[in-house]
Formats: structure tokens, sequence, C-alpha cells
């Protein structure tokens, strides 16, 4: 069996008296998407930050590539090897969208981030963002203030952000989320494409049964802050307790 990139151990969290993640343990492997889905109030996003970071767990444990990061902040975490898109906010408004994730390559590639490399930089950081740009459909806007673009593009970048930094473990909450429809596509092809590189570990956190359906390789549910199934889509997606908690009404055959 291999070893698995990430796994949370009895993890769980409380605010008050409130049980939002409640003793979830899991396994993800590298070449494996899983997708976790569960209902509004889940747990999925607090999930999600325990994983990352954000949130300090109450107990239980995160471990990374075999190591133990629960006392760990964020950014160790991240050059751990654990990226998240983080819903817009690290993105700047103020910088092109070249720019934005030039600063990505940059970390990436352990350049400091002096004024003189930030205007700059050298030739091969350039096509590499080029590149990730090139990944996301957005190469045409790479002049465009980032806080001139629409949600979509910004959404976009994000990804193209997050592909830079080259993480082992890439975790997407709704990464499609108030996307046109002519959009969703792309970045669900590019997730696609990444699921399938240098084994990857990702890990989605969606409501679009659709997607779901198009993505999965496995499907985590979480249900009151529990995980209640875990296994292949076509198991998981029939389960009684899926078609209740989660769907709500059976699916048709
Ligand atoms: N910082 C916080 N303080 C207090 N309660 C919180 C906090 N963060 C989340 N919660 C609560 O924890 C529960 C789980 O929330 P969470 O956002 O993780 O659910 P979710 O499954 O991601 O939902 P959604 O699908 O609506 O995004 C909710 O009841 C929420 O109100």
């Amino acid at each position: 069996m291999a070893t698995p990139s990430l796994f949370t151990r009895d993890l769980t969290i409380r605010f008050g008296g409130h049980v939002a993640v409640n003793a979830v343990t899991a396994e993800f492997y590298p070449g494996t998407l899983t997708v976790i889905v569960g209902p509004n109030g889940a747990g999925k996003t607090t999930y999600f930050n325990l994983i990352s970071g954000q949130l300090p767990a109450t107990s239980g444990s995160v471990f990374v590539g075999g190591q133990d990061v629960t006392r760990l902040g964020p950014a160790r975490r991240t050059r751990l090897g654990v990226g998240r898109a983080f819903q817009l906010t690290n993105l700047f408004p103020h910088l092109t969208v070249l720019e934005n994730v030039r600063l990505a390559v940059q970390s990436r590639a352990g350049i400091g981030m002096s004024m003189l490399s930030l205007w700059f930089g050298h030739k091969e950081v350039i096509q590499r963002a080029e590149h990730y740009l090139e990944r996301v459909s957005m190469i045409g806007k790479r002049a465009a203030y980032v806080g001139t673009l629409s949600h979509g593009d910004q959404r976009k970048l994000e990804v193209a952000i997050l592909l830079a930094l080259e993480p082992a473990i890439l975790m997407f909450d709704e990464p499609t989320a108030g996307m046109s429809v002519d959009e969703v596509p792309v970045v669900l092809d590019l997730i696609h494409q990444v699921k399938a590189e240098r084994n990857r570990t990702v890990l989605l956190v969606e409501h679009k049964m659709d997607v779901v359906r198009a993505l999965a390789d496995r499907i985590v549910v979480l249900h009151n802050g529990t995980l209640v199934a875990d296994g292949e889509p076509a198991e998981v997606m029939q389960s009684k307790i899926v078609q209740e908690a989660y769907l709500g009404t059976p699916e048709p055959a």
C-alpha cells in the first residue's frame, strides 16, 4: 500500500460547545483526487482550515508526508507541500496578472522579493509565470491589473498561482464558484490534468454533483462534522447515508 501524503487522525475542532469537525480520520494518496461533500455547515471548509493550518485543532493530528504538522502554522505547512487556493485573499489587486504569478514562481524558487527582483526578474522566471498563465488560458490578460479582472478570471489566476507554487498537495474549495458557464470547463480540465501529473494529491470541496462525478476518484462525506462515508464514487453516491443526508432524495437509476 502506498504511503499517504496527507493523513488526519481523530481531527477535531470545537467552537464553544459546537464540534465543527469531529474526530475525522482519513488518508489521502498521491495521484488521487478526493472530493469532500456534505450539506452546508457540515464542516468541509473547517476541515480544510485544519489541514492547511488556518485553524488550530482542538485535538487529533494532521500528518504531511509522514510528519506531524499539527502544531505548525500555515506557512510551515506550505513549505512542506500543502497548497491551497485561498479564494482570492492571496491576490495582489494592484499588481498585474503576470506579476502575481511571477511572485509565486519567485517564492517557489526561493528568490527574495526585493524591489529589484519585483521589477527586473529573470527571463526564466517570467517564462515560468507565462507557462502557468497559458495553462489557465489567461496569457492574453498578462498585463491586466488584478483588481480589474472578473471574478472568474481571479479564480483562474488563483489556480495559476497555486500551480506555480508546485505543491504536492493541492486543495481547492469550490474552485468554480461564481464562474461563468464557459469558464468552468477550463478550471475543471486543469484540475483533471493536475491530478494526472507528478503524482499529486488533490482535495476538492464541491457542491455541484456534476463536477463531483466528473472529477472524483474518491468521495468523503462529512455530516455535522463527522465523516459518514468514504470510498469509490459509485459506491458512496449510492449509499443510503449519502442519499438521505446529502442528496435528500434517492438518485434515479
Ligand atoms: N470560526 C468559527 N467560529 C464559530 N463557528 C464556526 C467557525 N467556522 C465555522 N464554524 C461553524 O462550523 C460549522 C462548519 O462550518 P463550515 O464552514 O466548515 O461548513 P461547510 O461544510 O464548509 O459549509 P458550506 O458548504 O456552507 O461552505 C458551521 O456550523 C459553522 O457555523
